[in-house]
């Protein structure tokens, strides 16, 4: 480039340097339908192997519940798709041109992973609705949400969430007074309104009535398609439920798949029966 050519671009507000432009995550590429690989991930804390050589895959679109007893590495795992753990060796691809363990945990969450913990973390004193808008994927800063009106489609998408969580009548109400199943419901609303491809989700039941397990159970189901959704509870009678008879149950043990399969297969195979089910 000559100087000339050079001082014009630096005069030149539309010009963008190259090295100015915030890297972005390639395109998600799920032409394979797989949307996560875990290939040959170990990880160990203080010589212990929580995860051990873990081949894990997820396709697109799927509902996918992972089982296993205390201390199996299920949330290792869980921490390792979403960048917070680092493994010692293997690979973590979200489709096929992601790179997980090339990026943080920010960066995890922009490319379309998001998490559900086991504890509701909703904004107590915020309406269920002032949560949703809050949560929203925009570039706005928290006060200006509440001083600007929401675009067409950002209406459409909040409403269309809070029907999804059953919680429309209760748009007004501060989240506080929610019960503790529609604490967990706002929260996977508000994951929602992030708009990502993965969704994990970590005992969502513990502690709801039935009535609730089931109305979760419905929940998540209606999730799958759009989104993927792995799972990871320890109640028996809600990932029969939401397993139901064609979808897949990975059971995690010492770090590792131990059993795969339909729930009416993982059951039956003495392996697992002997280091879970039948405890
Ligand atoms: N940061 C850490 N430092 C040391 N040990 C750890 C750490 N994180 C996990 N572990 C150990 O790794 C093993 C796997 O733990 P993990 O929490 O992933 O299991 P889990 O399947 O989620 O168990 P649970 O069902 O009880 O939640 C456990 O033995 C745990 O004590």
């Amino acid at each position: 480039m000559s100087i000339i050519t050079a001082l014009e671009h630096v005069v030149d507000r539309e010009h963008v340097y190259p090295f100015l432009v915030p890297k972005q995550a390639p395109t998600l590429d799920v032409s394979h339908k797989v949307l996560l690989y875990l290939e040959g991930i170990s990880v160990s804390f203080d010589g212990f192997k929580a995860i051990n050589d873990l081949n894990l895959y997820i396709n697109d679109g799927e509902l996918r519940c992972i089982i296993g007893p205390n201390g199996a590495g299920k949330t290792t795992m869980m921490d390792i798709i979403t960048g917070k753990t680092r493994p010692d060796c293997g690979s973590a691809w979200f489709g096929q041109t992601i790179d997980l363990l090339a990026m943080d945990e920010p960066a995890i969450a922009q490319a379309g992973i998001g998490r559900k913990f086991q504890k509701p973390t909703v904004f107590e004193e915020l309406s269920v609705w002032e949560n949703l808008e809050l949560a929203m994927a925009d570039d706005r800063d928290v006060w200006s949400i509440f001083n600007a009106r929401l675009n067409s489609e950002q209406s459409s998408m909040l409403l269309e969430t809070i029907e999804l969580i059953g919680l429309q009548e209760n748009a007004k109400m501060p989240a506080g007074r929610l019960s503790h199943g529609q604490k967990q419901w706002l929260e996977i609303g508000m994951l929602l309104m992030q708009k990502p491809r993965l969704l994990l989700v970590d005992e969502p039941v513990a502690g709801m009535t039935h009535q609730e397990m089931d109305r979760t159970a419905e929940l998540l189901i209606s999730l799958a398609g759009r989104h993927s959704v792995v799972v990871v509870e320890h109640d028996m009678d809600f990932v029969r439920n939401l397993a139901g008879d064609d979808r897949t149950v990975t059971v995690l043990h010492q770090g590792s798949v131990l059993s795969e399969g339909r729930m009416s297969k993982v059951q039956q195979d003495p392996k697992v029966v002997e280091v879970y089910l039948g405890e």
